[in-house]
């Protein structure tokens, strides 16, 4: 699942290693290949650790102020130094936010004078990862990531590498994996609903939890909503169908064989009635009856169908359900982004089911299709069993792909 993007993910993380940590490795070669100097700074290191060494004062004032930031205490020799040359300016260092090095006038003092870019090292700045988060943008939207998303997950990568320091080859893996799994958190980071609580919730008041699927043909919404019947069955609830995709042909026949296979009572009326006549009639069996969950199915149409569109609102009218999911296929990547948005400005839509994440290696709508529509995907379609639903929890995708 989602190797596509996992891997352009870890190939990014690579690449900006080794680009970092080879500069990195080339810059201390060059100081270190100045006739004269290497020994000139080195010696007058050496005095200034002797002078240092044992000075009680010092080490006073390393206990009284510690360097709380990682960016700053990481400098070594380099805090040690402006320590006896400075002590005001050691005391304005110890701040929260990682300061962007290059503006600092302590600095570029340091690289003009040489002897102490010895000792300094590397500062991420956006020339160094420019061109590798550019081409991270273009692949993540080859695997079908909405352009937004792309841009967004860019940005923010940046905005958390540029400025660090690097100390040794490991921290440009760690800090970059870092920044893609918050750039990710944030995309992923829609308000959810939790299904069980809203299910709970209706069996305490008595009336039915009422869900409506909407989707376009061959998405998988039939055979997800026999999976979300199960979902429910497993957990003691018992729910029931309303075929109410009376439109196309074939459709009461095929909900009906799924309801059959899991044990579930169906609500149907012939082919071409009122859907929105099917739907009531499958509330008002639950309310009879004590169930606590209405499946409603609606025909997959297609979001530019305006009278189509008109009927699955007179549903929405005459039912009032709690949530409307939108279903859609995970491999048409962009399609179901742009059909989510549609059925959304159409009739509202509350949450997402993916189906055939199982079978998706980009991963493209997974990761862009609720931040763009912003509304949770609530599970994903991992197969064709009845038990092959997943809730989607956005921490699990984060893991899933860094
Ligand atoms: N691998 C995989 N296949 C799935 C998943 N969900 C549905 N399918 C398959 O996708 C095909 C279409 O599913 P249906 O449920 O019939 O699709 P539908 O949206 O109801 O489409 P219509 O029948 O045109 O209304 C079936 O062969 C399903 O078994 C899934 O999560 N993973």
């Amino acid at each position: 699942m989602f190797e596509s993007l996992k891997k352009k993910f870890s190939g990014t993380i690579g690449k900006l290693s080794d680009k970092l940590s080879s500069e990195e490795e080339a810059g201390e070669n060059r100081q270190e290949e100045v006739p004269g100097e290497t020994k000139e700074t080195t010696e007058t290191f050496e005095k200034l650790e002797k002078i240092e060494e044992p000075s009680a004062e010092k080490k006073e004032l390393e206990t009284e102020e510690p360097l709380v930031e990682e960016k700053e205490s990481e400098t070594g020799v380099k805090g040690r130094l402006s320590g006896i040359f400075s002590r005001e300016k050691k005391e304005e260092k110890v701040e929260e936010k990682p300061a962007e090095t290059h503006d600092e006038p302590e600095e570029v003092a340091e690289e003009k004078s040489g002897m102490f870019s010895f000792v300094t090292k590397k500062t991420i700045s956006e020339k160094d990862i420019d061109d590798i988060l550019f081409e991270l943008e273009m692949s993540l939207m080859e695997s079908d990531v909405a352009m937004e998303v792309a841009e967004k997950i860019i940005n923010s990568v940046k905005e958390d590498l540029v400025g660090r320091k690097i100390r040794r080859r490991s921290d440009v893996a760690e800090f970059t994996r870092d920044a893609l799994k918050k750039a990710i958190s944030e995309i992923l980071g829609v308000e959810t609903k939790d299904l069980k609580e809203m299910a709970d919730k209706a069996r305490k008041s008595g009336e039915p939890l009422k869900i409506m699927f909407v989707g376009i043909n061959g998405t998988g919404k039939t055979t997800t909503i026999a999976k979300v019947a199960t979902y429910f069955i497993n957990d003691g609830y018992t729910p029931v169908i309303a075929a109410a995709d009376t439109f196309r042909a074939g459709a009461i026949e095929q909900i009906s064989h799924h309801a059959e296979n899991i044990g579930v009572k169906i609500i149907k009326h012939k082919k071409g009635a009122d859907p929105a006549a099917v739907a009531y009639d499958a509330v008002e069996h639950a309310k009879a009856k004590g169930k606590e969950i209405v499946l409603i199915d609606t025909a997959g149409r297609m979001q530019t169908n305006v009278n189509l569109m008109d009927e699955m609102k007179k549903i929405k009218r005459v039912v009032k359900p709690d949530l409307i999911i939108y279903v859609g296929d995970s491999l048409t990547g962009n399609d179901a982004v742009e059909q989510a948005s549609k059925f959304d400005e159409a009739v509202g839509v509350d949450g997402i089911v993916l189906t055939k994440a199982d079978a998706d290696a980009k991963g493209g709508a997974a990761l862009s299709i609720g931040y763009v529509i912003n509304k949770p995907i609530l599970f994903l379609g991992v197969g064709q069993s009845y038990e092959d639903i997943m809730e989607f929890k956005p921490e699990w995708m984060v893991d899933q792909l860094v």
